[in-house]
């Protein structure tokens, strides 16, 4: 089910028929097919899509960075295509992790470059800018060059200096790689405090399922380069909440009754010696019955049968029909990467400050 989370007013952000193929010929790809979805104010959302999925492409399109085919793009109510300078005025963007700081610049200066990319004297700012520095613990190094960091520290003042100036939406592209837990459980507050006090629009890319499950409000799933899912992070749970069971046996049960029940159930069986467990997926009350009958017939005697709360990650590969398993990094969500060479769309407010390369 794709759900429209607009709740009426201007979106912070609002997609519509996003079209994107690179190559010609045999050799076209689609990188995104028809992507169409509204982002509410104020709200964390996280995109997740195996790779190749086409999230970088929606997220550079978006920002500029690519040319779509077709389709539009506004932000705040404002098409980006029309009226770039003023859509992009209050967007910031982390794309490359630590690599769109200036490395030979100090924090502070890299804090104050940013402010004045939106047009902000940086001098109008410094409360804000001590406050950043205090907030991520870089208090101590704001006239150390980023250069001489660590790659956490690298990446804490990438975000830091995303948010020197004002901005009204924000797009992370795996803000907590690198971050040891204290400074990612930071992080988590930042953007928990940025959306609700600031009403910050927030879209973040990241591997980490604890950081999307925790964070966001919404999750928008990409595969193939369409919007496969689009709803709350609490009712993409509550989907699969109910259909997952976890049934015990009394062992021991013989091997040809269990060979049978796997085929009746569909599920491996665990033997441990002391029990069997068998978890499977039951999307009615009649299937539940059924597997019931199976135990029956087959006499062997249940000791426990419990429903089993799936995690994000089971439920973003059961969307995305990978199905290999969490520890498949062929399958697994990731966040944008960089592609090269895909720039091709013409300078804009939005691209002189996501591409501003460091230096090294
Ligand atoms: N510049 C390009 N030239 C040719 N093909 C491209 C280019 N950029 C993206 N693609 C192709 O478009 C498809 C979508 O790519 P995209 O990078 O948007 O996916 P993604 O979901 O961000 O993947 P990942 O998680 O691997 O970063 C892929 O098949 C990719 O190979």
């Amino acid at each position: 089910m794709v759900t429209d989370t607009s709740s009426g007013g201007t979106p912070a952000i609002r997609v519509d028929g996003l079209r994107k193929s690179f190559g010609d010929g045999d050799d076209a790809v689609t990188a995104v097919d028809g992507v169409s979805f509204d982002i509410e104010t104020g709200t964390v959302v996280g995109m997740l899509g195996p790779n190749g999925a086409g999230k970088t492409t929606t997220i550079k399109s978006i920002l500029g960075l690519v040319i779509p085919d077709s389709g539009t793009v506004e932000i705040a109510g404002i098409d980006v295509h029309e009226r770039p300078r003023r859509a992009y005025r209050n967007v910031g963007a982390i794309l490359e992790g630590a690599r769109n700081v200036y490395w030979r610049l100090t924090v502070q200066e890299n804090l104050s470059f940013f402010a004045g990319l939106g047009g902000d004297d940086p001098d109008d700012l410094r409360e804000r800018h001590e406050s950043l520095l205090e907030q991520f613990g870089l208090s101590e190094y704001a006239d150390t060059p980023v250069n001489d960091l660590s790659r956490g520290m690298k990446q804490k003042v990438s975000l830091a200096s995303t948010l020197a100036r004002d901005v009204d939406v924000v797009f992370m592209d795996e803000p907590t790689l690198g971050l040891d837990i204290e400074s990612s459980l930071e992080l988590r507050s930042e953007l928990d405090r940025l959306a609700d006090r600031e009403d910050v629009t927030i879209v973040l890319c990241s591997h980490d399922m604890d950081v999307i499950e925790t964070v966001c409000d919404s999750v928008l799933i990409l595969n193939d380069g369409s919007v496969v899912e689009h709803d709350t992070v609490d009712s993409l749970l509550e989907l699969f909440r109910t259909r997952d069971y976890q049934v015990t046996l009394e062992s021991p049960v013989a091997d040809d009754v269990l060979r049978r029940f796997e085929r009746a159930v569909g599920a491996d069986c665990s033997d441990d010696g002391d029990r069997v467990t068998v978890t499977f997926t039951a999307t009615d009350g009649d299937e539940m019955y059924a597997v019931m009958d199976t135990i029956r017939d087959a006499g062997a005697e249940l000791r426990d049968v419990e429903s089993v709360d799936p995690d994000l990650e089971e439920v973003f590969l059961r969307l995305t029909e990978t199905g290999d398993g969490p520890t498949d990094d062929s399958s697994a969500p990731t966040g944008t990467r960089p592609v090269p060479g895909d720039s091709d769309g013409p300078p804009t407010a939005a691209t002189t400050e996501v591409s501003a390369d460091g230096d090294r």
